[in-house]
C-alpha cells in the first residue's frame, strides 16, 4: 500500500501533486489517544498511537478532472465515490457518482472561506466533556463566533459493509492534505469500550454535524467534520446555534444570547423540546454521553415544570403540518405563552419558530399591533440564529420593504422599547388597506 497521493487507475499509477492547504496549520506528526480518557479523569489518557490514512489497493482513480476516486471497487453499490476538490486538498466528499460529479461543478467551493479575524474563543479542557470552546471576551447576542469549511462531508446513508469499513474510511481520508488528516485524527473519539465501530467511525459518530444542501433537495443532510466547530459541547439550553450556509459551503456558529468572557460556548445536539429522559436517551445512544447540564440537573420539582414546558412546545411543533406555520385551531394567546416558556427554558431556536407561527396567527386574526411586535421579535430571533446575511433575515426585511442592511441598522440602533415602529407600520397599514380594498373594491385607495 502506498501512502498519500498515489493510486492505481486501470493498471497505471496516477500521481497527484498535493495542492496547497491555504489557511490550515501544518502539523506533521499525528498523535492520538486510542480512546479518550475515562470521564472526569484528564490525566489517564490511553497510550497515544499514530493514525495513518492510506489509499487502499481497492481504490481506483475514476477521473482526474474532476478528481474522483472509487473508494472501494469491491462494494456492491455504486455509492462510494470520493471527490477531492483539486483547489483544496483540505476537503473530501463521499457520495454517489452523480452527486460527486454535481458537487465538482459548485463554484462556491473555489471561493475561499476564511474564519472571522480575531476569534473570540479558545479550545481548552471542559473537564469530563473533554475539550470545549470558551469565550475569551464577551460575545454579543447575534454575533458570528465562527465560520469554517468542513474538512470532510459524506452522504449519511451510505452503507458500507463491516469488513470494508476500515479501508473505505482510511481511503477517503488519505486524499486529504496531511494537515487536514491531522485535524481529523485529533478529534475526539468518545465510543465506549463496548462499541466495535472502529476508530475512524468513532471519530465520525462523535463529531459529525449536519449540512443540508439546497442543490440536493431530496438528499438527507451531509455528515460534516470541522476543525473548530466540532469542539462545541452540548447543552440543553445552548448559548450558540450551529447552522450550515450552503451559499458559502461553510458551517457557522452564532451567539443566540450574550456570552460572558470565560463562559463555555455550547450548542444543542438533540431535540430540546422533549423531556430530560428522552434527551438523555438519545444523547447516550447517539453520542455516548449522559448529559449533566444545568437543565438536566434541576431539582425534581423544577425538572417536572421544565419537562412539561418543553413537551408542550414539542407537541405544538408536531401538530404543525409540513409547510404550515400554525396548527389548525391554534390561538395566538396559546403560542405567546409557549414563546415565554421557550425563552425561559433557553430555547432560542424554538422561540424563533414559535414567534413566526404567532406572527401568522396575528395576521390571520387581523391583529395588526400584535403582528407588528411579533414581526420585530422574529427579526431579532432570526438574526441571532442565522445572522444578518441569512436568507431568513433578508426575507423578513423584504416583508417590510427594506434591505437586510437597512433592517439590521434599524435593529442595531435601538431596542424593542425604542425602535421607530413607523418603519414597519407604514407597510402593514398599506397591506391592511390593500386587504380591505380587495374585499370591498369601492373603498377609496387613500
Ligand atoms: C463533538 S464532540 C465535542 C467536543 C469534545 N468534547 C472534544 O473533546 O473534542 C462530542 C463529544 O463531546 C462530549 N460531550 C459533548 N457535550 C457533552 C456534555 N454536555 N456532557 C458530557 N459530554 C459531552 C461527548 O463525549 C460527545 O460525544
Amino acid at each position: 500500500m502506498k501512502r498519500g497521493f498515489l493510486t492505481k487507475a486501470n493498471g497505471r499509477i496516477a500521481q497527484r501533486k498535493p495542492p496547497s492547504v491555504g489557511q490550515l496549520p501544518t502539523n506533521a506528526q499525528v498523535q492520538i489517544p486510542e480512546k479518550d480518557a475515562p470521564a472526569g479523569d484528564e490525566s489517564m489518557s490511553a497510550q497515544p498511537r499514530e493514525l495513518e490514512f492510506h489509499f487502499s489497493e481497492v481504490c481506483r482513480l475514476y477521473s482526474e478532472n474532476p478528481y474522483i476516486i472509487v473508494a472501494d471497487y469491491r462494494l456492491s453499490s455504486s455509492s462510494c465515490f470520493l471527490y477531492l476538490p483539486s483547489e483544496n486538498a483540505g476537503m473530501v466528499f463521499i457520495d454517489s457518482l452523480d452527486s460527486v460529479q454535481a458537487i465538482s461543478t459548485w463554484q462556491v467551493l473555489k471561493e475561499p472561506c476564511r474564519p472571522p479575524p480575531d476569534l473570540p474563543f479558545v479550545i481548552r479542557s471542559s473537564g469530563a466533556k473533554g475539550l470545549g470552546m470558551f469565550a475569551t471576551r464577551p460575545i454579543a447576542r447575534g454575533a458570528l463566533i465562527m465560520r469554517e469549511r468542513p474538512v470532510y462531508a459524506s452522504h449519511p446513508t451510505l452503507s458500507v459493509g463491516s469488513d470494508q469499513k476500515h479501508s473505505f474510511y482510511t481511503s477517503a481520508l488519505a486524499g486529504l492534505a496531511p494537515a487536514t488528516q491531522a485535524v481529523i485524527a485529533s478529534l475526539r473519539n468518545a465510543q465506549p469500550v463496548t462499541s466495535d465501530v472502529g476508530h475512524i467511525r468513532g471519530i465520525l459518530i462523535t463529531n459529525a454535524l449536519g449540512a443540508k444542501i439546497p442543490q440536493m433537495p431530496d438528499a438527507p443532510p451531509f455528515a460534516v467534520l470541522f476543525e473548530h466547530l466540532c469542539r462545541a459541547n452540548h447543552d440543553c439550553a445552548p448559548n450558540a446555534h450551529y447552522g450550515f450556509c450552503s451559499e458559502s459551503f461553510s458551517g457557522r456558529l452564532f451567539a443566540v444570547r450574550s456570552i460572558a468572557e470565560g463562559e463555555e460556548i455550547t450548542i444543542g445536539y438533540t431535540d430540546l423540546t422533549t423531556k430530560r429522559a428522552a434527551r438523555r436517551e438519545h444523547l447516550e445512544a447517539k453520542f455516548w454521553f449522559v448529559c449533566e447540564c444545568a437543565t438536566c440537573s434541576l431539582p425534581p420539582a423544577h425538572l417536572v415544570e421544565s419537562d412539561a414546558r418543553r413537551e408542550a412546545i414539542g407537541k405544538y411543533f408536531a401538530l404543525m403540518k409540513k409547510g404550515e406555520r400554525y396548527p389548525q385551531g391554534a390561538s395566538l394567546d396559546q403560542v405567546k405563552e409557549l414563546i415565554i416558556w421557550a425563552e425561559e427554558e433557553g430555547l432560542v431556536e424554538a422561540a424563533s419558530i414559535l414567534c413566526i407561527s404567532a406572527l401568522r396567527l396575528a395576521q390571520r386574526d387581523d391583529n395588526y399591533s400584535e403582528e407588528l411586535k411579533l414581526m420585530v421579535s422574529a427579526m431579532n430571533y432570526i438574526r441571532a440564529i442565522e445572522g444578518n446575511e441569512s436568507l431568513g433575515f433578508a426575507t423578513l426585511a423584504a416583508r417590510v420593504g427594506l434591505s437586510a442592511e437597512q433592517l439590521a441598522a434599524i435593529l442595531d440602533n435601538g431596542t424593542p422599547e425604542t425602535y421607530d415602529y413607523g418603519h414597519f407600520e407604514g407597510l402593514l397599514a398599506s397591506r391592511a388597506r390593500g386587504k380591505a380594498m380587495s374585499s370591498n373594491p369601492k373603498l377609496p385607495g387613500n
